[in-house]
């Protein structure tokens, strides 16, 4: 039931579901993932220490980022992202400083995002040095007004960057596994913006 306010008070009505258009389901045959459904809660990954300090003029500093880590730890969350270390100072050091210290639990796993750029890759990597695990997010935008304006691509470029930027970080993963990089390293990778797209261009 909902509640109204109308000139004689507050109507009860029923929820008028029709209101709202069903999902349209993606209709993609040769992928198993549109027709897969959630039955147990997924693995959470924290975002909120790299939304918050992304581009912004004056990011969170250390002992912030510090503060609000611990207190996802304290949550629960086993994926953390920390920050974009290739993308400014604090971020860097921040990274360090919790490796470092030894302040990451053995059973979290931090991530950090990068852009698809070997420059930033390699510096990301020097970020990571010494931890025992990590998550590296390496992201390209696929939207119209980027690709065009930003990059000055057609759709295949777009796709080459991604799969440099993805190899490049799967090569230093192996190059550097021993012995001061993380000792195991996962990837992801993220076509950034893509739910702007109609599904035909935004889903592989
Ligand atoms: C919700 C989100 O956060 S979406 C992710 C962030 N937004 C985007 O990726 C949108 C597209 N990108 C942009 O608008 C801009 O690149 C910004 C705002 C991220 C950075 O702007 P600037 O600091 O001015 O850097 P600039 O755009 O000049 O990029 C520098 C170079 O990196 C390239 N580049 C930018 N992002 C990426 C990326 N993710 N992967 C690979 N290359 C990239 C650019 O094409 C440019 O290359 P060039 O020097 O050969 O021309
Ligand atoms: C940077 C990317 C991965 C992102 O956060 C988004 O597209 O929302």
């Amino acid at each position: 039931m909902m509640f109204h306010r109308q000139p004689q008070g507050l109507i009860e009505m029923a929820f008028d579901y029709r209101k709202y258009a069903a999902f349209k389901p993606v209709r993609k045959t040769n992928r198993r993932w549109p027709d897969q459904i959630i039955e147990k809660a997924p693995t959470w990954c924290a975002v909120d220490l790299r939304d918050g300090n992304q581009a912004l003029v004056k990011p969170m500093t250390v002992a912030q980022k510090q503060r609000l880590f611990d207190l996802l730890v304290k949550l629960g969350f086993k994926q953390i992202e920390i920050g974009f270390p290739s993308a400014s100072q604090p971020d860097f050091d921040f990274c360090r400083k919790l490796i470092d210290e030894g302040r990451i639990p053995d059973d979290v796993k931090i991530q950090v995002l990068t852009q698809a750029r070997p420059e930033l890759i390699e510096r990301t990597y020097e970020a990571l040095k010494g931890a025992k695990q990590a998550i590296v997010h390496v992201y390209n935008s696929t939207s119209t007004v980027q690709r065009e304006q930003v990059f000055g691509l057609d759709r295949a470029g777009i796709r080459e960057i991604a799969v440099k930027g993805a190899t490049h970080v799967r090569d230093l993963a192996a190059k550097r596994r021993k012995p001061s990089g993380p000792s195991s390293i996962r990837q992801k990778a993220s076509p950034a913006l893509s739910w702007i797209l109609p599904p035909k261009w935004s889903t592989p």
